[in-house]
């Protein structure tokens, strides 16, 4: 059963209109079920957050949405994907960016060859825009990439390669910026760093994000909608408020229990094994 919690107030819509998954199957290798019907929206200019542990199947939604599933094996077999009443479930890799949804992988994937600057024109493919004054645009978010734009990317250091990532799919100019665990690997500072500045781009062009973590505590600080995925399907959903608040997600993801205590990690496992939420 899913647990819901509507949004009181929700925004006006951005031009650009929501992207809907609905009722998504996919299959790896056409035998491997993964999504057993993933429903969510991405409202415009929100951050949303898509939490869930290891295997959950939080990735291969992200695929099914950038139409990436294709060079893992995968394919939707249930389901449509649609953003502005378009629907993108159809579409190649290629078709989805150019539809102004862009999603920065997982473990950076920079060119590390190339110098920080490099990698940023590299992402103006579309070529929406003026390069140069992008170039600008994404060093005031970043400064720190203006200092390295000369380094070679591989010589940069994790969290400089993250915010390289998101600073490159930006130059895309995206409607829906969708993120692969930023928080992967990099000290708390940091992380706080890039989703400050990921709500910041989202406040100031109106860019809708979808971002996928398992560190629940920052990415429900920084966004305005979540959704818990386990096993294949969506749990909980809530106002990110809400669910940072909630017993269950505060002692299942947060490690917290009500007593403000934190829990030890074989009584979070034994709770997993509980599957309170199914
Ligand atoms: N290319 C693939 N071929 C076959 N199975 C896959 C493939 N990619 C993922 N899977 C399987 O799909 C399931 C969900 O994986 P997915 O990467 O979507 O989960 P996740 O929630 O993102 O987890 P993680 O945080 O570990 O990346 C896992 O059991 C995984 O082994």
């Amino acid at each position: 059963m899913t647990a819901t919690h509507p949004a009181p107030n929700p925004p006006a819509p951005a031009p650009h209109g929501d992207l809907t998954v609905n009722n998504v199957e996919v299959v790896y290798h056409d035998i491997v079920q993964v999504l057993r019907g993933v429903s969510l929206t991405v409202r415009a200019g929100q951050v949303t957050s898509l939490l869930g542990t290891n295997g959950a199947g939080k990735t291969t939604t992200l695929r099914a949405i950038s139409g990436l599933l294709k060079p893992e094996n995968g394919r939707i077999r249930e389901g449509t994907v649609s953003f502005g009443g378009r629907t993108l479930s159809s579409l190649g890799g290629t078709e989805v960016v150019k539809s102004g949804v862009v999603q920065v992988p997982e473990g950076r994937r920079v060119f590390k060859h190339l110098n920080v600057e490099e990698n940023l024109r590299a992402g103006a493919i579309l070529g929406r825009g003026r390069w140069r004054d992008d170039l600008e645009r994404i060093y005031t978010y970043f400064p720190k990439l203006r200092t390295l734009r000369h380094r070679q990317a591989g010589y940069t250091s994790g969290g400089e390669q993250q915010m390289l990532a998101i600073g490159r799919a930006l130059m895309a100019h995206p409607r829906v910026l969708l993120l692969d665990e930023p928080s992967l690997g990099l000290a708390p500072m940091l992380v706080a760093e890039i989703f400050e500045n990921v709500r910041r781009i989202n406040r100031e062009e109106g860019l809708s994000v979808l971002v996928v973590e398992q560190n629940a505590t920052v990415a429900l600080a920084h966004s305005d909608y979540g959704y818990v995925m386990e096993g294949g399907r969506i749990v909980m959903e809530g106002e990110s408020a809400w669910l940072s608040g909630n017993p269950d997600v505060k002692e299942f993801y947060l490690g917290v229990t009500e007593h403000g205590q934190r829990k030890s990690f074989r009584d979070v496992k034994s709770y997993k094994r509980r599957k309170r939420w199914m």
